[in-house]
């Protein structure tokens, strides 16, 4: 079905961007499919569950202005729509010393809930727009701590066990501006993404698009993040995006989507759909049992150990790829 008939919003809510896009699974919570695409490792959307009815349209940016409590949360802020993860603490490295040039593409600040949704309601085009990201903790008022109890913690954690994911890390609440964009990247945990309140695109990609999406390297601040401009692709320097084989859904409140661990993921918030309000849970990967032929992610995992291994080595980045040639052209290739 194409994105956007008979559903609450329409395609040109959606970005445009040169790919087509395949159709992430939507199943029952009850169908047996679900647990099949985990184990898989690969993504399906589970509907009319109530893992978090507790929170579903509940968790309206109103509710939490009054709820979230007032210890100050994460926000960051972005001159553009897009906000583009960084790691600060690879900012200062050593393998940086090599005069690579960073400039946070977005200011992370303090905010209290009521100065974050105040700055939301009086947003005008050409302001910094807003996105509250904050780990779920025990500053949050007492009817949140209620309604979080309150998700259908037994099949999240069947669902854990089932999979032999490792502990829960974190719950990340998302309060995001209409139109905002987090650009595609992976992660190396296994997500329960959860959709609470307005509507939010989310493109996936496998980890076998490593190639086609183009990874900065791993000892840069950008790490994890795709180096292409879905806006602005340059075909130049990175011929296979044009390759690549992405599946997208647009989640809606009481939806779960399962982005498994090391598959790509780029996530907007529909324009002109309002605020919207997530929550992820993030797991551990469980322990890796090796069995051939090797999965895609299990791949992608080595090829990031072998990186970290020269650049530590090596010192200079710069010195990575001329090592790597010289072993494999010729021998391996
Ligand atoms: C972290 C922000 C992003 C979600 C995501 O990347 C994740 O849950 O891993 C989003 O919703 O904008
Ligand atoms: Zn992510």
């Amino acid at each position: 079905m194409k994105m956007g008939e008979n559903k609450p919003w329409y395609n040109d809510q959606l970005r445009h961007y040169d790919l087509e896009f395949g159709q992430i699974p939507r199943l029952h919570y009850t169908d047996p499919k679900i647990d099949e695409l985990i184990q898989q490792n690969k993504p399906v959307v589970i509907l009319g569950s109530d893992i978090v009815k507790s929170a579903k349209n509940r968790w309206t940016p109103e509710y939490l202005e009054e709820n979230l409590g007032n210890s100050g949360h994460t926000v960051f802020l972005s001159k553009g729509h897009k906000f583009k993860y960084y790691d600060e603490s690879k900012i200062l490295s050593r393998t940086n010393s090599h005069g690579v040039e960073f400039t946070p593409p977005t200011k992370k600040i303090r905010m209290k809930i009521g100065d974050f949704m105040k700055k939301l309601r009086e947003w005008k085009p050409g302001q910094d727009r807003l996105y509250l990201q904050q780990p779920l903790n025990n500053t949050v008022g007492p009817s949140l701590v209620q309604d979080f109890v309150n998700f259908n913690w037994d099949y999240i954690t069947k669902k854990q066990t089932k999979h032999q994911w490792g502990p829960l890390t974190s719950n990340l609440l998302l309060i995001s501006q209409e139109g905002n964009v987090t650009p595609c990247h992976f992660d190396e945990q296994q997500n329960f993404f959860a959709q609470l309140h307005g509507f939010k695109r989310c493109i996936l990609f496998p980890p076998s698009d490593f190639e086609c999406l183009y990874p900065h390297p791993v000892y840069h601040p950008h790490d994890r993040q795709s180096m292409v401009d879905f806006d602005k692709p340059d075909y130049e320097k990175f011929p296979n995006f044009k390759r690549a084989n992405g599946c997208e859904t647009v989640v809606e409140p009481g939806d779960v989507l399962y982005i498994p661990i090391y598959w790509w993921h780029h996530v907007e918030s529909l324009m002109e759909g309002g605020t919207t309000v997530s929550v992820n849970f993030w797991y551990k990967s469980g322990t890796t049992n090796l069995g051939y032929p090797l999965r895609d992610y299990q791949k992608v995992s080595i090829t990031r150990n072998l990186e970290k291994m020269l650049v530590e080595v090596l010192q200079d980045p710069k010195e990575v790829g001329p090592l790597l040639r010289s072993m494999i052209l010729g021998r391996y290739t």
